[in-house]
């Protein structure tokens, strides 16, 4: 059955409603345009981040087919035009954020955000802060600063207006209802790249086309995030996991957007079209090794570089490689950052994963994997995170750095981090076994002593 629905203004995630006896409408943002499936579910197909502007538009047409043939120009001039808007109001330092009444940052946040870019290298940046103190601009002001102080916007020629209507896309597209895949786990991840970047190891090597690959590829690689995963979009027929056959659905997805957005904005339109074509393919090939599914692959390659000792990064491949890994690595980097700001994001995460298992159970979809909320504890999640992702590939990102002072410090967390979860998920299981005494005492757990210091 084909079904067009109109509903309310955005407000992100992923929500059902039932339509008729058996169809299941799922709603993705928000946004007007919802494609049909026959099976049962139906997704909505995301068309951009400006659902007023959609659903205006779609509102004057009640038949799937003429929306389709006879707007689909007019919602692309509307589409650029709201975010022309909304880049030129990000230059006037006004808020995009709530429609309808904009004002004016405040002088103190603007100077407490620019004491804060000035140790922008720092690991102990708390990107939560630089939000608020941006009022929820922290991806499009972090990234200007960073593409400032490297110098890109002058090596590349960059025009400021596009660059701003860039950002302000890529900002704009990432889901701000999402707890954890939202525009501040990418400026988070931008962060960390930058940290990365200016390894001494890499710094000396890498090239300003590094550079600016890197950051670009940290600020859109999970961009358009539904806050759900791979596999609930191929078990509900989405039509992202068929358009890229349930392989790097979501990466693809990120990468094909930012393209999609570079093309839009003209950023990268006074370059020569080869250089262009490869920064496109470049980004796709960063972005793309962010799948988690590959973890292993790229970690035994950097074993095998490691162990061999042929990683020479004067080769523009090496340096490609080590930036996919650097890109990883600030992904996942969250267990790695201080205990206060990596427990936001350790709740966070789980927050969506759970979100999405409530749905699957509402709808009788088998739960996903540390989605059920009533099973998969918090503690017990990040301790399995960061016993079987993070741990492994840090330990060979420090044996690169060999070793600095950051991966150290890195590490330092880490271990402390997961203490702590040791210690929460002993008192958790031992709360669950005063509530159901049936249950076995927990024996404390080997990091219980190096964790009674923290809370
Ligand atoms: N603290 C965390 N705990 C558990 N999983 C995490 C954590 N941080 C990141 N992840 C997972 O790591 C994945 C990296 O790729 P994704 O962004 O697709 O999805 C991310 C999450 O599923």
């Amino acid at each position: 059955m084909i079904c067009w629905m109109f509903i309310g203004p955005r407000c992100g995630g992923v929500a059902f409603k039932w339509l008729e006896q058996n169809v299941i409408q799922v709603r993705m943002l928000a946004d007007g345009r919802l494609n049909a499936g026959h099976a049962g579910v139906l997704l909505a197909e995301r068309r951009g981040s400006y659902p007023p502007i959609d659903l205006r538009i779609l509102k004057t047409n009640s038949r799937p087919g003429e929306v389709e043939s006879g707007t689909r120009r007019k919602l692309k001039r509307l589409l650029s035009f709201q975010r022309y808007c909304h880049a030129s109001r990000l230059l006037r330092g006004l808020m995009p954020h709530t429609p309808g009444s904009l004002h004016l940052l405040d002088d103190d946040y603007l100077g407490q955000a620019a004491h804060m870019l000035s140790k922008v290298d720092t690991w102990n940046f708390d990107i939560f802060l630089f939000d608020r103190l941006t009022n929820g601009n922290s991806l499009v002001t972090l990234m200007c600063h960073l593409f400032n102080v490297c110098g890109l916007i002058h090596h590349f020629q960059l025009d400021m207006v596009k660059l701003h209507r860039f950002l302000g896309m890529v900002q704009e597209d990432y889901h701000s209802h999402n707890p954890y895949h939202n525009a501040v786990h990418a400026a988070d991840v931008t962060q960390a790249m930058y940290c990365y970047i200016k390894e001494t190891k890499l710094a000396e090597q890498l090239t300003p086309l590094d550079v600016f690959l890197g950051l670009m590829a940290a600020a859109a690689h999970d961009v358009d995030h539904p806050g759900v995963n791979q596999p609930f979009l191929i078990k509900t027929r989405h039509h992202l996991a068929s358009l890229y056959q349930n392989t790097s659905v979501l990466e693809s997805h990120h990468w094909r957007s930012t393209v999609g957005m570079l093309r839009e904005s003209g950023l990268l339109s006074h370059l020569p079209a080869d250089m262009s074509q490869d920064i496109e393919q470049q980004l796709g090939s960063l972005i793309l090794a962010t799948d988690i599914n590959r973890q292993n692959e790229f970690l035994i390659t950097l074993r095998e570089h490691l162990d061999n000792q042929d990683m020479d990064l004067q080769l523009a491949t090496h340096r490609h490689f080590i930036l996919q890994i650097a890109l990883k690595c600030a992904d996942v980097c969250n267990p790695c950052r201080e205990w206060e700001l990596s427990r936001q994001w350790s709740e966070r995460v789980c927050e969506e994963f759970y979100r999405q298992g409530d749905m699957e159970r509402k709808f009788d979809l088998e739960i996903s994997p540390l989605c059920d909320q009533q099973t998969d504890s918090v503690p017990a999640i990040q301790i399995g995170f960061i016993s079987y992702i993070v741990e492994p590939l840090f330990e060979e990102w420090q044996r690169f750095t060999e070793p600095s002072m950051l991966s150290q410090i890195m590490m330092g967390h880490l271990h402390k981090n997961k203490a702590c979860w040791s210690r929460l998920r002993y008192v958790h299981t031992l709360a669950e076994t005063k509530t159901h005494p049936h249950v076995e005492e927990p024996e404390p757990e080997g990091g219980q002593e190096e964790a009674e210091d923290i809370p």
